[in-house]
């Protein structure tokens, strides 16, 4: 696992080419009350070609202000930017054609089809008619097609936004947090969109705060906190860094303190204690037992990317004193 730099680095330590690359981004607001409130710290954000790769965070943390500095929307204040290995924004026009975002929901027509908003686009910026047979067939769009858009249900609007990003068959897609206000089956199938897309060899940049879906999803991951990124890399890698256990204790108060002072991060469920560490099952019972204190039950829960959040965030939030957004 990578926690900092630029550079993605697979298990193998081989370097893969880059199509986002951040250094050292930085983005501060001065709100109107004169507070300054900064959104991105000191970003290195590196994502590999291919696959789907997750931007993970709570509410807050900066993913949407980081996504609209890649896409020219917002100035940074500080540090550098790459896409495609092209600095941005001073050559976004040159790479902006390789590149399909949905980042707000965009504007079609209510009484036009979804075939009809479609075939409008492509006219407007060039792309032939069978690009839009195409692009309904990738997010399965297919049969509903020549259904009125103000008929969609919300996750149908929201693979027709996708859809129309695919009709000038981008290299790289970035989507902001898009199964937001979906219901689970709207939820699914852009999921399944986003997995077949990224299989088909387009790059996404997957914004959310849903642990879930990037563990579902994504093939990497980069989880920011407060703006910080907290860890990256292959999302098999970052769970595997940490496992969880359910540790069964008389006294838990003795157990947690003993624990904390091997260097593990404990927490506190109505059955005892869950420790997220990379330590065996022995080592935590001979922390325990040279404090004298036995266990009665010792289980490893299934790692997610919930307890290495949880890790990372407690280590970043030791300097800030501030609490995360809600994750769920
Ligand atoms: N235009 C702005 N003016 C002032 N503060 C802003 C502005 N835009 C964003 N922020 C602040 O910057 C921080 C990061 O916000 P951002 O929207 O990037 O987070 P996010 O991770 O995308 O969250 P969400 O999941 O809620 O969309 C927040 O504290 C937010 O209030």
């Amino acid at each position: 696992m990578q926690r900092t730099g630029p550079r993605h680095r697979s298990p193998g330590g081989h370097v893969s080419e880059l199509v986002i690359e951040t250094r050292g981004l930085n983005k501060t607001f001065h709100t109107r009350s004169g507070a300054v409130r900064v959104a991105v710290r000191d970003l290195d954000l590196a994502v590999p070609a291919g696959g789907v790769h997750g931007f993970l965070g709570p509410n807050g943390s900066g993913k949407t202000t980081t996504i609209r500095m890649l896409l020219g929307l917002s100035r940074p204040t500080g540090g550098s930017m790459r896409l495609f290995g092209q600095d941005v924004p001073q050559r976004l026009p040159e790479v902006m054609p390789w590149i399909g975002a949905v980042v707000e929901s965009p504007k079609f027509s209510p009484n036009f089809t979804g075939r009809q908003n479609l075939l409008l686009l492509a006219r407007a910026i060039g792309e032939q008619d069978s690009r839009v047979d195409e692009a309904l067939a990738l997010v399965s769009l297919t049969g509903r097609d020549r259904d009125r858009y103000r008929a969609y249900s919300l996750g149908m609007k929201q693979r027709l936004a996708i859809a129309a990003t695919l009709l000038k068959q981008p290299r790289l897609l970035i989507l902001d947090e898009p199964t937001n206000g979906l219901d689970p089956a709207g939820i699914r199938e852009i999921r399944e969109t986003i997995r077949n897309l990224g299989e088909r060899g387009v790059t996404v940049l997957l914004s959310s705060h849903i642990l879930a879906e990037v563990q579902q999803v994504c093939d990497s991951a980069t989880i920011i906190g407060h703006g910080r990124m907290l860890a990256s890399g292959r999302v098999d890698d970052l769970i595997g860094t940490s496992t969880t256990y359910r540790v069964g204790v008389p006294d838990p108060d003795t157990a947690a303190r003993l624990l904390v002072g091997g260097g593990h991060t404990v927490r506190a469920e109505e059955r005892g204690l869950l420790v997220d560490t990379q330590a065996s099952p022995g080592e935590i019972t001979r922390t325990l037992a040279d404090g004298g204190v036995y266990l009665t039950e010792l289980s490893p829960v299934r790692a997610d990317l919930e307890s290495v959040f949880l890790q990372l965030t407690e280590q970043a939030t030791l300097g800030h004193g501030t609490d995360e957004g809600a994750l769920r």
